[in-house]
């Protein structure tokens, strides 16, 4: 499937006269009556009766792919002047076609798309999620609670409809039942508005959006109109385009003003939740795990398969509502209660909310229990933390559901952020009793250099499986780091992990999450974490050597 899969195909559309009146566009070139049904700033994914928005950007102007788009069968392109200048001067443009200009095209593409699609956020009940971390995982929570229903067959387990809410954002768009992988966490505006156009059409009521500081700055979701927004943590991220935590945090609060929303429910464990809490212009409930909110959890304990969190959510009248965080870690109750007052919020009774995330699916690769703990096998988790922060979290979710030791396999990214490898190796050295150093994504780069630079910061030397073995089987309660293996090939040093690992032990797949492609020298490898385990225990340990 490809986004153009995902376009409405009953909409009226507009007139190019509608569309210039509106937004001050000026028509250089075509007639007023063209009606333009489709919209995309990607000359690749443009429809027949489609407007071409050719945006001027950071790498090339999008102008330079009108040839494409018109092969697409695009009926008109909005570009700024200096686009329409090139598109005059290569020649060549349909007499028909329709040129129209604007100074700041990417200003206006949101509302642009909006009055093509009709306003598709006023039929369809968004629901937006914003954060440093946990966005997915909430969004993926918050569908299971938009899509409860009493299940007749037994009350304390809804049936949990996932068609009734799609959700968009990093791991995947889903709507439907149709689903095609993300590129990036916030879809561009034109494609937003299209995805909600596809929603309304296909009466899918509900979205649950993950929607990122940079959708926020680029106005990706300009022209929609959330039901309810939720705003989890502020952590030290994105600064490269951000600056300071300040304007990092400024972005993510536009979130919260009427332009986008009327109902805010903000996570008030962080200052910067304390923050917007204080200042946003919209009205706001509050959620807190360490902290005392309109809505609070407390009383937490880890449930008895070690896979959640079984907590109270303590509400404003004095309402107790009975919750499982169905996924392991503090900040999973944190993600668990935001998705349950967002629901709340958006008209769900609270126990149905609680109980329909309870019994709700694995969140794809958070968190994600690969095998749970049994008499023989150890618990294995897989989960997207690729930041020291992250893996310190991780680490420690998992560590009071963990008798014996903490392995984890782990490695870096290639081409980014090299100053994080050697951190990483000491984060988990610390933190951990067995380190796997192998690949993440290594791109172009060779994967031994990026070995190298996360064993930079492991104070122990790396040792064989067979010394790893020795080692773990007397228990050293004076050693201070973990100990260190070096495995080239990811695969192999997961199933390495398993075969050191006791039923006592805890292992812990981090970096790739839902990710099943690797880059390896440029060329895409199918891995899937997950499968790798599931593989290993269906086929039986003893098939595999190390
Ligand atoms: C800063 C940023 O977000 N830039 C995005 C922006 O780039 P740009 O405007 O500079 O565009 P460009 O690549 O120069 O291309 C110019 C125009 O040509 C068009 N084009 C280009 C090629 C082609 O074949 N056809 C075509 O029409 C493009 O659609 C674009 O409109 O528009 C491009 C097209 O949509 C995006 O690919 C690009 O995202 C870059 C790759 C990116 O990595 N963005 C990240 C930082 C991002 O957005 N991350 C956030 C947060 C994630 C998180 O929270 O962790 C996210 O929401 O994913
Ligand atoms: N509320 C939270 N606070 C801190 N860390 C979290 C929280 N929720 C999840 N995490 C951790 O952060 C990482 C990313 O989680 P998740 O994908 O849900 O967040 P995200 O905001 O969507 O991030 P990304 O856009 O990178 O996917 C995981 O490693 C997870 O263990």
């Amino acid at each position: 499937m490809a986004f153009r899969d995902f376009a409405p195909v009953s909409n009226e559309g507009v007139t190019i006269a509608e569309l210039c009146q509106t937004h001050g566009l000026a028509c250089l070139q075509g007639e007023q009556q063209t009606v333009i049904k489709q919209v995309s700033l990607d000359s690749q994914q443009v429809l027949p009766q489609g407007l071409f928005i050719a945006l001027p950007g950071a790498k090339t102007h999008g102008i330079k792919y009108l040839a494409g788009a018109l092969k697409l069968g695009a009926t008109a392109v909005l570009t700024d002047p200096a686009g329409a200048e090139q598109a005059f001067e290569a020649g060549e443009l349909p007499k028909d076609f329709v040129v129209l200009t604007h100074p700041q095209p990417r200003q206006i593409a949101g509302e642009v798309a909006a009055q093509i699609f009709s306003s598709p956020s006023q039929a369809v009940a968004v629901y937006g999620v914003t954060g440093t971390n946990g966005k997915t995982t909430t969004t993926y929570l918050l569908r299971a609670a938009l899509g409860a229903k009493n299940n007749p067959q037994a009350q304390d387990q809804p049936l949990v409809e996932t068609k009734q809410c799609g959700v968009i954002g990093t791991v995947a768009v889903e709507i439907g039942g149709a689903k095609i992988p993300s590129v990036r966490t916030s879809v561009e505006a034109p494609l937003l508005q299209q995805l909600l156009a596809y929603a309304k059409e296909k009466s899918v009521p509900q979205l649950a959006i993950e929607v990122s500081s940079h959708a926020l700055e680029l106005g990706r979701v300009n022209a929609t109109k959330f039901k309810v927004v939720g705003f989890l943590n502020l952590q030290r991220d994105h600064l490269d385009f951000h600056g300071t935590m300040e304007d990092y945090f400024q972005a993510k609060a536009k979130l919260f003003t009427p332009k986008y929303a009327t109902q805010g429910v903000v996570c008030i464990d962080d200052e910067w939740g304390q923050k917007l809490a204080k200042t946003s212009e919209i009205d706001v409930v509050t959620v807190a795990v360490e902290k005392v909110a309109d809505w609070t959890a407390k009383n937490l304990q880890a449930s008895e398969d070690h896979r959640g969190t079984h907590f109270e959510l303590h509400g404003p009248q004095g309402q107790v509502v009975s919750a499982l965080a169905p996924l392991p870690g503090n900040y999973n109750v944190e993600n668990t209660a935001m998705a349950i007052v967002m629901a709340i919020a958006g008209g769900v009774e609270p126990q149905l909310a609680a109980d329909a995330i309870a019994h709700s699916a694995q969140v794809p690769g958070r968190m994600q229990v690969a095998q749970g703990r049994t008499d023989t096998t150890p618990l294995v988790v897989v989960d997207y933390a690729h930041t020291t922060d992250a893996l310190t979290g991780a680490i420690a979710a998992l560590r009071d559901r963990t008798e014996g030791n903490m392995l984890v396999v782990f490695g870096a990214t290639g081409e980014r952020d090299r100053g994080k490898r050697a951190d990483m190796g000491q984060t988990v050295c610390a933190h951990a009793e067995v380190a796997l150093v192998t690949e993440d994504d290594p791109y172009d780069e060779d994967p031994a250099q990026i070995r190298k630079e996360v064993l930079a910061g492991c104070p122990n030397e790396p040792v064989s499986f067979k010394v790893a073995k020795e080692l773990l089987a007397t228990p050293d309660h004076t050693r201070e780091s973990a100990v260190v293996l070096e495995i080239d090939g990811r695969e192999k040093a997961i199933i390495t992990a398993l075969k050191l690992a006791t039923p006592q032990d805890t292992v812990l797949l981090a970096g790739r999450g839902h990710e099943t492609i690797q880059m390896v020298a440029g060329v895409p490898v199918h891995l899937d974490d997950n499968q790798v385990v599931v593989d290993y225990y269906a086929s039986g340990e003893e098939s595999h050597e190390c």
